[in-house]
């Protein structure tokens, strides 16, 4: 792989591998672009195949965190991190307390959170070693876990969208195909049920499955049959790239509104979604509660705060399908735009020299 030629597709500022033989951590933080402030982005711990796929999946990871921070208005740059490695046997103490110091070497320019893989318990381990962590324990004064914050925040977006493609953001009897049953769609499969939803349910953990037909009267289907399903959503809720050649032609559904990062294997898969009349709700608007809540802790966490703005991403996603329309463009492009022209405005009106360059972590 060219490493500086895939960097420069995108203009990344920064790659950073990071490695301690002691514990066994082998970690790769992507700083994406630093225009509106630190790179905020979650760590993700994942067993990769190749170093390649690890590489891949933290620039595509850190560059969607450019976009979501600055769609959300937020004042922070985009960043990922992946850790290779089985978050269910390869974790240790000295790992996050030594992938801790690598974060806080970079003073501030990274800040990190939970993403898939990785817990609350792990942020605290960090905790440990830098100041430079977000989503660690309620005890110290932090917001902890963000996943039920991005689901209830892909819940109102998903209301938003179904306005768009049904003419009614009721959700009450729609059958919503949910792809992965965990932390985020966990909640969001409650919010769906409390609604009067019908949900069809998959993982590739079983007793993940199973306590969605429990707890929520899913039907559970295998993994490679939830494409198909006659559903009126489908909801990725797992990995990226779902949303490709080989799934598209499946899908019987109007519209699609997930958690999962990075949905669209290629932009053209967007274009494809909108050719063939299914609404395409852009991933990183509607799962931004997570980091909106998260970032709140930047200024002390304010709960009422923090879920007042991510009440916000209902209006956030009705604007994306104002832009797709006014400019005649698929809404994945229209989320891209409002987020570009933020990020393009911010850095035109920061052109100035300043001595002390003042941040969002200036006041902490
Ligand atoms: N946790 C957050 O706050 C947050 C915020 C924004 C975006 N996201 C994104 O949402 C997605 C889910 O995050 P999460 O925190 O719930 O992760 P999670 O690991 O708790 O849940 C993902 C689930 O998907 C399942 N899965 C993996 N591959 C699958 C497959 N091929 N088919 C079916 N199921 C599969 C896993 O077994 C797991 O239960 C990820 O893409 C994540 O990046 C999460
Ligand atoms: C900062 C975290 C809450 C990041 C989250 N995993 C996301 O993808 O948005």
């Amino acid at each position: 792989m060219e490493i500086f030629k895939k960097m420069e597709e995108h203009d990344y500022e920064q790659l950073i591998f990071c490695q301690d033989k002691n514990s066994g951590l082998k970690a790769i933080i992507c700083i994406h672009d630093t225009t509106l402030g630190p790179a905020l982005g979650g760590t993700r711990m994942w067993n990769y195949a190749t170093e390649e796929e690890a590489i891949e999946d933290a620039i595509r990871l850190g560059r969607g965190m450019t976009y979501k921070n600055a769609a959300a208005g937020l004042n922070l740059g985009g960043g990922k991190t992946v850790i290779i490695g089985d978050p269910l046997k390869d974790k240790n103490e000295e790992m996050f307390r030594a992938f801790g110091r690598f974060i806080q070497g970079l003073n501030g320019r990274y800040i990190t959170a939970e993403d898939v893989g990785t817990t609350v318990a792990d942020m605290d381990l960090i905790r440990e070693e830098t100041d430079f962590v977000t989503g660690v324990s309620p005890a110290f004064g932090s917001s902890g876990n963000p996943s039920p914050v991005t689901a209830y925040g892909v819940y109102t977006g998903m209301k938003a969208a179904a306005l768009e493609a049904f003419g009614d953001d009721s959700l009450e009897g729609k059958t919503v195909a949910v792809q992965g049953v965990g932390n985020v769609a966990y909640t969001l499969c409650k919010h769906l049920h409390e609604e009067g939803a019908k949900l069809i349910v998959t993982d590739i953990n079983k007793e993940s499955v199973q306590r969605a037909v429990n707890d929520f009267g899913a039907t559970a289907v295998e993994p490679n049959d939830i494409y198909s399903q006659e559903a009126d959503i489908f909801a990725p809720c797992a990995m990226g790239a779902i949303i490709n050649d080989e799934t598209i032609p499946q899908l019987k559904v109007k519209l699609v509104a997930g958690a999962a990062n990075n949905q669209l294997k290629e932009a053209r898969h967007g274009d494809e979604l909108e050719a063939r009349g299914i609404v395409y709700t852009p991933d990183f608007v509607i799962n931004s509660g997570g980091v909106i809540n998260v970032a709140d802790e930047l200024y002390g966490y304010n709960q009422e705060r923090a879920m007042k703005r991510v009440e916000t991403i209902y209006d956030s996603i009705s604007k994306i399908f104002e832009i797709s329309k006014r400019d005649n463009v698929p809404s994945y492009i229209a989320a891209d735009r409002m987020a570009e022209e933020r990020i393009e405005r911010v850095r035109k009106s920061r052109s100035q020299f300043l001595r002390n360059e003042h941040n969002i972590l200036s006041r902490r």
